[in-house]
């Protein structure tokens, strides 16, 4: 397994170890023990995963309170994964980090609590696979514009499809303070 830092301290990008056989492949998509040593949550408590066609771009969603960490990765097609620090006081405040996560590369993005995180399907279509380490608690989450200009993410889609609620999403600047997450050090 090879993981390496991002663009933020915190969100990082891995590489498990890939068993290649005459069958086919095999590889460990979360080991507990493993994990804990890169910092990630011992404990994930929902699975869940979503299939979009190309084009679709679901965020930037944080949760707050009940902040959920995520270790995100494809198992069908390709997308391009976004994580935002949304913690106020954080050094990193409103900065990102992109990583571009498919079923070939077979890399995953880890997306501490405290980040809103959003991704946008590149390939015809996409199975996404992601781990929380807080159940899903409706009306805690929040939608963050995906093209806010202070953000300013490099979407490979100008024109993508969103659901209602990510058409209504707010800039960063437009949450009041004791909607998000704040930075702990
Ligand atoms: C996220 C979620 C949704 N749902 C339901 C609510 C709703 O009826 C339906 C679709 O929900 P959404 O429109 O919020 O799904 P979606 O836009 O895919 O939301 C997801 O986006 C990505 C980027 C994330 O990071 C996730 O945390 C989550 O916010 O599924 C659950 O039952 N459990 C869940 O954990």
């Amino acid at each position: 397994m090879h993981t390496t830092e991002t663009t933020l301290p915190g969100v990082r990008l891995i590489e498990p170890t890939v068993f290649g056989d005459e069958r086919g492949f095999f590889l460990e998509t979360w080991h507990q023990a493993r994990y804990a040593e890169l910092g990630l949550p011992e404990c994930f408590v929902q699975d869940n995963l979503s299939y979009s066609r190309r084009g679709v771009l679901r965020g930037l969603h944080f949760q707050h309170p009940h902040d959920q960490g995520k270790l995100i990765y494809v198992l069908q097609g390709e997308v391009f994964d976004v994580a935002v620090d949304i913690r106020v006081g954080s050094p990193s405040f409103g900065r990102t980090a992109v990583a571009v996560l498919s079923a070939d590369n077979r890399r995953q993005f880890y997306i501490p609590p405290g980040f809103a995180h959003g991704y946008c399907v590149t390939s015809e279509s996409a199975l996404v696979a992601y781990k929380c380490s807080e159940f899903y608690a409706p009306g805690t989450e929040a939608s963050l514009l995906w093209n806010d200009p202070d953000l300013a993410i490099d979407w490979p889609e100008r024109a993508p499809e969103l659901s209602a609620k990510d058409r209504a999403a707010l800039p960063l600047h437009a949450f009041p303070r004791e909607r998000l997450p704040v930075y702990v050090g």
